[in-house]
């Protein structure tokens, strides 16, 4: 019943029963569509009011910018946005200090079989240990791993036997990876990818919906990159398993002011962003399954710059 409908029955014959003149139904009438007019406005404000009052008071309206399904190629999605001030507190590196900041998304730097490659070596790695619950992470270059509550160096603990697990072809394949995505945010960002170099910590990570036993497993927090890890300029993930199929939550969330924008994980998938406060982010918790993904950052300041992990 529309609100007019409901106007007319319980109005109309309230006038009518109570004038009790069968002459004055014409007027009654008229009388009782005013009402219904005037009630239907006052309804329709106080709705609209109501409406303003609840999506103010929800700040997690949801924005999807990239979904799973979409395969973005052969350019990426950009979103501009303004610089943060964190920038300043920084020396300034001409060619690589971000002075246009935004998010983007790309499907075609990464196949989907690279992206598999990718996990099964993150596979491997993990399961030598792997944390207690929540996100466990493998960092290739300094060689931690999350083993229970804390972390080994898998370079010392597996010695000369993590040639077993790691071979020179997935050394070159993760250089491959990031040269190709150093590329894309030097051509999104108009830098020089000449002076941008890879930083620490570049790990795999791996999430499940298991219970973080640590801080350190709790991946979920809202955080700014260049505050976390200090040398980041550019932040970006490779995904390496599907948002949906793989596992469900665990969609990444940059957490503006008045909204909420998400990507969700596709296998193959780069998402990058400038690393200061403007891109603001979290990891939804995950619901079932599992997820792998890859940290690969960038710095403009070559003191912070690592070599490619390698086979120590
Ligand atoms: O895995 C992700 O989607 C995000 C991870 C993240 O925020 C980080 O490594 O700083
Ligand atoms: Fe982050």
């Amino acid at each position: 019943q529309t609100a007019e409908k409901r106007a007319m029955i319980h109005v109309h014959p309230f006038l009518y029963f109570c004038r009790g003149n069968a002459l004055r139904q014409g007027s009654a009438w008229r009388g009782s569509r005013a009402t219904a007019a005037l009630l239907l406005v006052t309804v329709s404000v106080f709705v609209a009011a109501l409406w303003l009052y609840v999506t103010s008071l929800d700040s997690d309206v949801t924005e999807t910018l990239v979904s799973q399904a979409e395969f973005v190629s052969p350019q990426p999605r950009v979103y501009n946005i303004q610089c943060s001030e964190d920038y300043n507190n920084y020396k300034r590196y001409p060619g690589c200090t971000p002075q246009k900041c935004g998010r983007a998304v790309i499907d075609a730097v990464v196949s989907r079989e690279e992206a598999q490659s990718l996990k099964r070596l993150a596979e491997r790695g993990l399961a030598l240990a792997g944390s207690e619950g929540g996100a466990s992470i493998l960092d290739l270059h300094s060689g931690a791993l999350s083993m229970g509550r804390q972390f080994v160096n898998i370079y010392r603990y597996f010695g000369d036997h993590i040639g077993d697990v790691f071979t020179e072809e997935d050394f070159q394949l993760y250089r491959a990876v990031r040269g190709r995505i150093q590329a894309v945010i030097a051509d999104t960002f108009g830098l020089d990818p000449k002076l941008m170099y890879l930083t620490k910590p570049t790990f795999f990570s791996r999430i499940n919906s298991t219970t973080a036993k640590t801080q350190h497993d709790e991946y979920w927090h809202p955080h700014i990159d260049k505050v976390t890890y200090g040398s980041f300029d550019y932040t970006s993930l490779l995904y390496l398993s599907d948002y949906g199929s793989d596992f469900s939550g665990g969609r990444f969330i940059f957490m503006d002011q008045d909204s909420n924008s998400t990507v969700e994980p596709r296998a193959g998938r780069v998402s990058f962003f400038s690393s200061g406060s403007e891109n603001i982010h979290r990891v939804e918790k995950v619901t079932w399954g599992t997820r792998y993904a890859i940290t690969v950052s960038f710095t403009c300041d070559p003191e912070y710059a690592i070599s490619d992990p390698a086979l120590h």
